[in-house]
């Protein structure tokens, strides 16, 4: 039998107002880095799942639209009314007629296995909606329902009993990393424990179980590269990802330093740094 495509539907707050109950969470992390970086590492992780056809991001945040959009997901403008539900239903009417998956975008350890073997299950029974609960057991993470039957989504504070009560079948024997919402600090460490996906590690708490740690000081290798993660025209700094998985902030000085007029989200660059680490400039690459 040929395994159905499915469209994942994954709405993302505004960066500066979402996973609000996060907020300081990170010393030396921006809050909108945080809350991006749980958001691509869980639209990277569903891009990757090979039952996956497409992915639609709903969103209105200009930032969250781009970097999510560079990763190959596809955006849908946020309803005017705003809100969970009202996003996931404008998604879910745009993937008519296919399977489709609504995900929360705060799983930043979900494996695409994982969300592989929860569509596998959910696709088993075609007339059915299914659900996914969070690791507490009282929200919900995944929401799932086959053509021509609505997604009908009641996400929000006691949302698995309200998915429940609205006739979806929670699926049974989920793995970890797909019910691992992190709404919280303590969730963030848990998510760690499971394994964090590039975007959350490169903030520098990767690997860290107990506590978390503020991100080391960079050691650059003699010729280290990486990609623009975010630039601000007109501060004239941004961060890169280095391809050693650390995330560096570069200053303006080293970015007029670089001759270059405009850097692109995701553009590959050079560094060069003084003694102390310190980046000094930007090249391209093939620049010396
Ligand atoms: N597009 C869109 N996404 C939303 C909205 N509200 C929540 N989300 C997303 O839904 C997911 C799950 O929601 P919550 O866990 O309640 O996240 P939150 O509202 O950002 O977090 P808190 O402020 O801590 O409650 C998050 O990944 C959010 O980005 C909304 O109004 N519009
Ligand atoms: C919106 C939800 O997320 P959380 O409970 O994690 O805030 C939900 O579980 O339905």
């Amino acid at each position: 039998m040929v395994e159905p495509s499915w469209t994942v539907v994954v709405p993302v707050k505004r960066l500066d107002a979402a996973k609000s109950r996060l907020r300081g969470a990170l010393d030396r992390v921006p809050h909108e880095s945080l809350a991006l970086a749980l958001a691509q590492d869980t639209v990277a992780a569903a891009l990757a799942c090979p039952l996956v056809g497409e992915v639609l991001v709903v969103t209105a945040d200009r930032t969250a639209a781009e970097s999510l959009r560079a990763l190959g997901a596809r955006m849908v403008p946020e309803p005017p009314q705003g809100g969970l539900n009202p996003a996931f239903v404008v998604g879910a009417a745009r993937a008519a007629g296919r399977w489709v998956a609504a995900l929360t975008a705060d799983l930043p350890a979900l494996r695409p296995v994982e969300l592989a073997a929860a569509l596998r299950s959910a696709a088993d029974d075609p007339g059915m909606r299914r659900f996914v609960a969070d690791a507490p057991g009282t929200g919900t993470t995944l929401l799932t329902a086959p053509p021509g039957v609505p997604l009908s989504p009641r996400f929000g504070v006691g949302s698995a009993a309200a998915h429940a009560a609205s006739g979806a079948v929670a699926l049974p024997a989920v793995g970890p990393t797909l019910r691992r919402d992190v709404d919280t600090p303590a969730d963030l460490v848990a998510a760690a424990a499971l394994g964090l996906g590039g975007h959350t590690t490169a903030l520098g708490l990767g690997g860290h179980t107990g506590t978390l740690l503020e991100p080391a000081a960079p050691v650059y290798g003699a010729d280290m590269q990486g990609t623009v993660a975010t630039f601000d025209p007109q501060l004239r700094s941004g961060t890169l990802l280095l391809d050693d998985g650390t995330q560096v902030e570069f200053p303006a000085a080293a970015f007029d330093a670089s001759g270059l007029r405009l850097l692109r989200l995701g553009q590959r660059v050079r560094i060069e740094h003084d003694d102390a680490g310190g980046l000094t400039r930007i090249t391209l690459p093939t620049f010396r």
